[in-house]
């Protein structure tokens, strides 16, 4: 593609993003140009992938047409106000801010701009990323399409109503990070019962690696395949029966529904 996309903000998301679609070779990193204020940031990533770097959030505006703005949701009022005379008139913004809706992006920029809100993870990394996306009504089906391709470059992609964008940034956007807690109490628990550490955070993440390949490949209900793993009395049932008692269940919808209630008033 011959397209210059931009990414305002090198932090963990973008650097996600970016790496992703350099590996899936949908841009080539001397079409990438990328801003931050952290200097030592973009030195990284300029020797890391070959992009463009620069410290002025404008040069980015004015070159590229696409921006990814991946900096912190209190920042978007600052960050825009600062390039939104540079940008070309056909730029199409993406948002990735939890909280950001896409009439606050228009309004800041103060005309009918093209926005794409969107709610990626980090995974995006190593191509496993979930991201959901929601165009605004100036965004024709063709450049959508090209978002889409962008996003499905390190992942998978679902265009979705924007009152949903709550619940997604519960699900998929936070989500790693309970995972990632779920994987390092299993390895504690398997350290406890002796197995060496990095053993049991291989054998603890390709567990939950494949279970999800098992959700996703066979179709079959997560219930089910539960029950496929828990033998009538067996060691399974043990564990099972011990989770439900400590409230597994209800602690991650209470932890998803404290999520979406946070995203909802970051809304505001
Ligand atoms: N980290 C995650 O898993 C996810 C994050 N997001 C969203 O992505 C956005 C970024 O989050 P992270 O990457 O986690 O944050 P981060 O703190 O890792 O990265 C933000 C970057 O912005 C840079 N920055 C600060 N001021 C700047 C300025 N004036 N001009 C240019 N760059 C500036 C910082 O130096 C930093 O490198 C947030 O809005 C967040 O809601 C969305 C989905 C997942
Ligand atoms: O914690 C946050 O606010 C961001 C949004 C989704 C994941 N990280």
């Amino acid at each position: 593609m011959n397209k210059i996309l931009g990414f305002i903000g090198n932090g963990n998301m973008g650097r996600a993003m970016m790496g992703g679609i350099i590996k899936a070779g949908l841009f080539k990193p001397e079409n990438i140009i990328v801003s931050d204020i952290n200097e030592k940031s973009l030195k990284e990533v300029k020797e890391e992938h070959g992009v463009k770097t620069t410290v002025d959030n404008k040069d980015v505006a004015k070159e590229a047409d696409i921006i990814i703005l991946s900096v912190k949701p209190n920042l978007y009022p600052l960050i825009i106000s600062g390039i939104k005379d540079s940008v070309k008139e056909d730029v199409i913004i993406i948002t990735i801010a939890a909280g950001k809706c896409i009439e606050d992006t228009e309004k800041q920029f103060g005309r009918d701009i093209k926005v794409v809100r969107v709610m990626p993870n980090t995974p995006a990394l190593v191509g496993e990323g979930m991201s959901a996306l929601c165009p605004s009504k100036s965004v024709a089906e063709e450049e959508l399409k090209l978002i889409v391709d962008m996003f499905e470059s390190f992942g998978e992609a679902e265009i979705v109503d924007e009152y949903l964008m709550d619940a997604v940034t519960s699900v998929s956007g936070s989500s790693p990070a309970y995972v990632y807690i779920f994987i390092e109490a299993m390895a504690d628990a398997a350290v406890l019962d002796g197995l060496p550490r990095d053993k049991a955070y291989k054998m603890a993440a390709q567990a939950v690696l494949g279970s999800a390949k098992m959700v996703l490949e066979t179709g079959m209900h997560p219930g089910a395949l539960k029950d496929m793993v828990s033998s009538p009395g067996g060691t399974t049932i043990e564990a099972v029966a011990t989770l439900e008692e400590k409230g597994f269940r209800d602690a991650v919808i209470s932890a998803m529904k404290a999520c979406t209630k946070k995203s909802k008033e970051m809304s505001k």
